[in-house]
């Protein structure tokens, strides 16, 4: 496997924000292909490590390369597409489908003014690849969460990412159409081998998709797939918790 097939590589990472290490020796391999799911209880430090991941938080203990590069120089970030909490948006502004997604290309402005038809073209098959292409006029406003989720998934995928983050995509989205974002997060990864890396602390959803499952409670105590997931017990996680003892 050359360098560039390993998407993402934690190598003993720990960080503390005071006194308190809130991760502890975390090492992952996360190969092209590969969907991994981070999961973890409230305050377990799943956004710290996403944060360690995508730079937004310097790395003192331990080592992270992104395709390959040390993250302190890595610096194609268009290869990586980014998709935040729903919660943390805010979604009332009159913009159509469309016009959210194309704004996922602003970085390439400079390249779409003169060839404003390939913009189009390619909001247009993001927007197919959720299945939202129907869509595209619509006011965001005026769609349902999940399919406003969609919507935030295109924009993140317009850029042609290699690498789509998910940081809780499910929350606050109606639990009928969680498993149809779940669907479309499985047909990306399997039909155009996007890795994806996603991060909650609700696993029953993500289960029937997901190919790797990383349980986080400051380390890492599970590593698998979602069968040996399955086939954890009680106790397994009350371990997990730290609750052994009780
Ligand atoms: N900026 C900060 N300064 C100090 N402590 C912090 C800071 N950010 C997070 N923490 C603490 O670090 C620990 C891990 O937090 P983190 O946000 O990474 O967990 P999480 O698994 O993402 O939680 P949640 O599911 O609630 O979002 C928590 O105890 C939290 O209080």
């Amino acid at each position: 496997m050359s360098e560039s097939e390993t998407i993402i590589e934690v190598k003993n990472v720990s960080y503390r924000y005071d006194e308190t290490k809130v991760l502890e020796n975390i090492t992952l391999s996360v190969p092209r292909g590969t969907f991994l799911t981070i999961v973890g209880p409230n305050g377990s430090g799943k956004s710290t490590l996403l944060k360690l991941i995508t730079g937004l938080l310097k790395c003192r203990e331990g080592e992270i390369r992104l395709f390959g590069k040390r993250v302190e120089e890595f610096k194609e970030w268009e290869k990586i597409g980014y998709v935040s909490q729903k919660a943390n948006r805010s979604i009332h502004f009159p913009a159509t489908a469309f016009e959210v997604v194309r704004s996922g290309l602003a970085k390439r402005t400079g390249l779409f003014r003169f060839y404003p038809k390939e913009a189009k073209d390619q909001v247009m098959e993001a927007l197919r690849a959720v299945d939202m292409e129907r869509y595209a006029g619509q006011n965001i406003g005026a769609l349902s969460g999940g399919e406003q989720q969609r919507v935030f998934i295109a924009r993140a995928l317009v850029g042609k990412p290699e690498l789509l983050v998910l940081d809780e995509p499910t929350a606050g989205v109606d639990v009928k159409i969680v498993d149809a974002l779940m669907e479309v997060l499985k047909k990306l990864n399997r039909e155009t081998r996007l890795t994806l890396l996603l991060v909650t602390h609700d696993i029953a959803p993500v289960l029937p998709v997901t190919s790797q499952i990383a349980y986080l409670n400051r380390t890492i105590h599970f590593l698998g797939n979602a069968g040996e997931f399955r086939r954890l017990k009680n106790e397994d996680f009350l371990r997990f918790y730290g609750l052994d003892a009780y």
